[in-house]
């Protein structure tokens, strides 16, 4: 059987992905199953309504101390930003993963 993928983002970032300037997100093990090629449903974190479409481009291990200003400007922020954000949603994760993606039109 067939079961489409989710996910999920809050929705602050539903902008930023829908304008594409929001091209990766950093998440720990538990959303790293995401297979490169395949189109995800994605659902606002909050009130899960639905938004987009995207493609999975590539899921890369990451630690958090070797996120970079390039990690940074993929999500639109500066990395003082990003770094923030990744404590506030996952406070002692050391093992990350950028998934990379492109929006579907
Ligand atoms: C819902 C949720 O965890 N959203 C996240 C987490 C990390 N990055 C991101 O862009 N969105």
């Amino acid at each position: 059987m067939f079961v489409r993928s989710q996910i999920t983002f809050f929705q602050r970032f539903e902008q930023d992905i829908l304008n594409g300037s929001k091209t990766i997100t950093i998440r720990d093990r538990s959303e790293s199953h995401y297979q490169p090629q395949s189109i995800v449903d994605v659902f606002t974190n909050e009130t899960q309504r639905w938004f987009a479409q995207i493609r999975i481009l590539s899921v890369t291990p990451i630690t958090f101390a070797q996120l970079n200003s390039q990690h940074a400007a993929q999500e639109n922020m500066t990395l003082a930003q990003l770094q923030t954000v990744i404590r506030e949603i996952y406070p002692n994760e050391t093992a990350l993963f950028v998934i990379q993606y492109e929006l579907i039109k």
